[in-house]
């Protein structure tokens, strides 16, 4: 099994305010982690740095995967994207295609089974911006399942989804971690947070609590 990510004293700015302070934990590969915490205590920040997409001030993140499939929370995708459900979800394989690369078989199975295990292959050919919310939320997740990551991370996904929804998106993740996906989830459903391996409260950018649940996600 791959090493753990160890992170080590994180800080993060935004301008002059401080997101994250001496953030230090370790992750073992193949778990599932909550995040938990107010409103502002960093729990995206801490998101946006194991994806690489927001820079920190100081750290040492050993183990990271080069392959992190980040799912950011609904509301920071704009709705409106002239691009059907299908075409959001093989976006997941740009990254080892590259943007003009052609998908191959390979990879259109690949998008087929996310489409399947979120159930909307239905509405592959519909546009995105005219799905309801919790059916764009099944196909951003869709989108991440589809990078086949050692990383998912997936900020607030039960926001504002319908119970049927919310299922289907538990039973993703627990398939996930069967496969020995390590997935960070940021969210705010107890329920979902104590059905993880671990929770990591975060309190004002710092760690007030970080411990294992005794209740296996599998
Ligand atoms: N793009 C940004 N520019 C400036 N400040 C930001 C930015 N994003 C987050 N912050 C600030 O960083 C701190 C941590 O925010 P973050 O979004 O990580 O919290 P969170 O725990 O994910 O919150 P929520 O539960 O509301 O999603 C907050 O004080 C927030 O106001």
């Amino acid at each position: 099994m791959a090493a753990p990510i160890r992170i080590s004293e994180l800080s993060c700015h935004y301008g002059r305010l401080r997101a994250l302070t001496s953030v230090s934990t370790t992750i073992p590969t193949g778990t599932t982690t909550a995040l938990v915490g107010a409103n502002g205590s960093g729990k995206s920040t801490l998101l946006a740095v194991m994806a690489g997409t927001k820079k920190m001030s100081s750290s040492r993140i050993e183990g990271l995967p080069r392959n992190v499939a980040f799912v950011v929370q609904r509301s920071a995708v704009p709705d409106r994207l002239p691009i059907t459900v299908r075409e959001a979800v093989e976006m997941g394989r740009w990254r080892r295609r590259g943007l003009l690369g052609r998908l191959d078989g390979h990879d259109r199975s690949v998008v087929d089974g996310a489409l399947e295990d979120l159930g909307i292959q239905d509405l592959a050919g519909r546009q995105l911006g005219e799905v309801s919310g919790g059916q764009r939320q099944r196909a951003l997740i869709a989108q991440g399942l589809a990078q086949q990551a050692e990383l998912l991370l997936l900020d607030e996904p039960l926001a504002a989804v319908d119970e049927e929804t919310a299922l289907r998106i538990e039973t993703t993740i627990r398939r996930q971690r069967a496969a020995a996906v390590t997935v960070v989830l940021a969210t705010h459903d107890i329920e979902q947070a104590a059905r993880a391996d671990r929770v990591i409260r975060l309190d004002g950018g710092t760690i007030a609590n970080d411990g294992v649940t005794g209740r296996p996600a599998a």
